[in-house]
């Protein structure tokens, strides 16, 4: 999801804008305006977010716990907020392998997603460390839905009467 390819899609975009009519992808012109509207405000979210980032070291504003999980850019750990206690899912991407670009768009997906009752929620928290940027979400703790179905095989549906 995040990483430096996210440059690569803005030129997408701005190619998208000089096409021709008849060469929309298979996207109506309407589908293509509000997608074209969605990354707008994907911008907005992401240079207002740059601004509101806060410059801390994780383990002076939380207390690890344990790791969560592992994706491709990084990391995700149980930490607990050290003055209230609050439990919370923190991702932590390397800035070695992350971009501040790339990290601000997987932080403002997540936003921008997370309002959605099936989607886990992003808190709008990000922060930047000396050596990582992170952000917080909700945490799981029960397991997700992909670790309740078995590949082709799917969930135990219930029998009907
Ligand atoms: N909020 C959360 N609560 C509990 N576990 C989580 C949470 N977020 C992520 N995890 C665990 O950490 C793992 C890595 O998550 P992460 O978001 O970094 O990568 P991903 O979405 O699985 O894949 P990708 O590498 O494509 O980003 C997940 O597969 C999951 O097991």
């Amino acid at each position: 999801m995040p990483g430096k390819q996210s440059d690569e899609e803005q030129v997408e975009l701005g190619a998208a804008e000089n096409k021709p009519d008849e060469d929309l992808g298979g996207l109506t012109a309407e589908e293509l305006r509000q997608g074209q509207e969605a990354a707008l405000a994907l911008e907005d979210m992401m240079a207002l977010s740059a601004q509101t980032l806060v410059r801390a070291e994780v383990d002076e504003l939380y207390q690890q716990v344990r790791p969560l999980g592992q994706g491709r850019f990084g990391q995700v750990l149980l930490v607990t907020h050290r003055q209230k206690g609050t439990p919370l899912a923190l991702k932590q991407l390397p800035k070695p392998s992350t971009s501040l670009r790339g990290f601000l768009y997987e932080f403002c997906v997540g936003l921008t997603l997370g309002t959605h009752p099936a989607v886990v929620t992003t808190y709008g928290i990000g922060i930047e460390s000396t050596d990582s940027y992170s952000f917080l979400t909700e945490p799981v703790l029960h397991g997700d839905l992909i670790s309740l179905i078995q590949p082709k095989v799917g969930t135990q549906m219930p029998s009907g009467p």
